[in-house]
C-alpha cells in the first residue's frame, strides 16, 4: 500500500545552506510525526515543500502515491491541511464563517450545507471555542486565534494534517489538550498527523514518530522509543537529562555552565 506522504532523496536548501540532504522517507497512517531541530534548522521549510507550497531544490515528494505537483487544487486541499507557523487577518471577518471558507474543497455549491455548518461547529466544540463563534477574528487573544486556526483545520477534515508549531501560543492545560486530539485523530483509520514543535515533552509523550533535523542537511527518521538524550542533545544543540517517571520518559536541560 502507498504510504500517505512520502519523499525519495528531498533536498532543501535555503541562504546558501543545505537544510536537509537526500530525506527518504515514509508517513504511513496512524502515525504521528514530531519534526525536532534548532531554530532556522529548516523545518517550517520542510513542511512548506511538504504542503507544496515551494519547489524543492531536488528529489521528489508523492501524496497517497501521486506525484504532490500532480495533485490538482483541491483535491489536494482534500487530502492534505496544513497550518502555517504564523499568518495576518487583513480583514473582520467572524469566528464560524473563518472555519466555514476551510469547507471549500468540498463544497459541491455556492452556499454552505448543513454538513459544512456541523463540521465547522463540532471543530469549534473540539477546540473548547464554542462561544467564540460570532466574534471578530481580529478580536481574539494569541491562544484563541491559535486554536481558531487549528479548528479551521480540522474543518478543512483532510486526513494527513501538517502543523507548524500548532500549540505555541497556548497554555499548557490547552497545549495537552490539542496534542491529545491530534494523536487521536491519527487513530482514525487512514489519518495521520505531521508537526512542528518545540514543546519537547508534550510532542513526544503522543508522537509515534521523530524526525530530526541535524547540521548539515543531516537528518534521522526514527519511532520516539527509540530516541535517546544523547541523540535530543545533539539536534537541539543543548545537553538534556532524560528522567523516567511513572514509566514515561521526559527530557529536561541540563544547567548551563
Ligand atoms: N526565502 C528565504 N531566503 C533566505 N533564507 C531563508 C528563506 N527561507 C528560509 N530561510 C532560512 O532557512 C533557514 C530555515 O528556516 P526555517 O523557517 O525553515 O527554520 P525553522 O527550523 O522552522 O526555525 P524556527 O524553529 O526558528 O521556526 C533559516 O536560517 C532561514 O533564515
Amino acid at each position: 500500500m502507498s504510504a500517505l506522504l512520502d519523499s525519495q532523496a528531498l533536498t532543501l536548501r535555503a541562504d546558501g545552506r543545505t537544510l536537509l540532504n537526500a530525506l527518504d522517507w515514509r508517513l504511513e497512517a496512524g502515525q504521528c510525526w514530531a519534526v525536532i531541530g534548532r531554530n532556522g534548522a529548516g523545518k517550517s521549510t520542510l513542511l512548506r515543500t511538504l504542503a507544496g507550497l515551494r519547489t524543492a531544490e531536488g528529489g521528489r515528494i508523492q501524496l497517497a502515491g501521486r506525484a504532490l505537483a500532480d495533485w490538482p487544487l483541491a483535491g489536494r486541499a482534500r487530502q492534505l491541511g496544513y497550518l502555517p507557523q504564523s499568518w495576518r487577518d487583513a480583514f473582520a471577518c467572524q469566528v464560524l464563517d473563518a472555519l466555514l471558507i476551510a469547507r471549500h474543497p468540498h463544497r459541491q455549491a455556492y452556499w454552505d450545507s448543513a454538513e459544512d455548518i456541523a463540521s465547522a461547529r463540532a471543530a469549534l466544540a473540539a477546540l473548547d471555542i464554542g462561544h467564540l463563534a460570532a466574534r471578530d477574528i481580529r478580536t481574539l487573544s494569541g491562544g484563541e486565534r491559535q486554536r481558531v486556526a487549528v479548528a479551521a483545520l480540522l474543518t478543512q477534515d483532510a486526513p494527513l494534517l501538517l502543523l507548524d508549531e500548532p500549540a505555541a501560543a497556548l497554555d499548557i492545560g490547552h497545549q495537552a489538550q490539542l496534542l491529545a486530539l491530534l494523536a487521536a485523530r491519527c487513530q482514525r483509520p487512514g489519518h495521520a498527523v505531521m508537526l512542528v514543535s518545540h514543546e519537547l515533552n508534550l510532542t513526544l509523550q503522543h508522537a509515534s514518530h521523530a524526525l530530526l533535523l541535524l547540521d548539515d542537511g543531516r537528518w534521522r527518521a526514527l519511532p520516539v522509543a527509540e530516541l535517546s538524550d544523547e541523540l535530543l542533545s545533539a539536534c537541539l544543540g543543548h545537553p538534556l537529562l532524560e528522567i523516567q517517571r511513572d514509566g514515561r520518559r521526559y527530557w529536561l536541560p541540563a544547567a548551563g555552565p
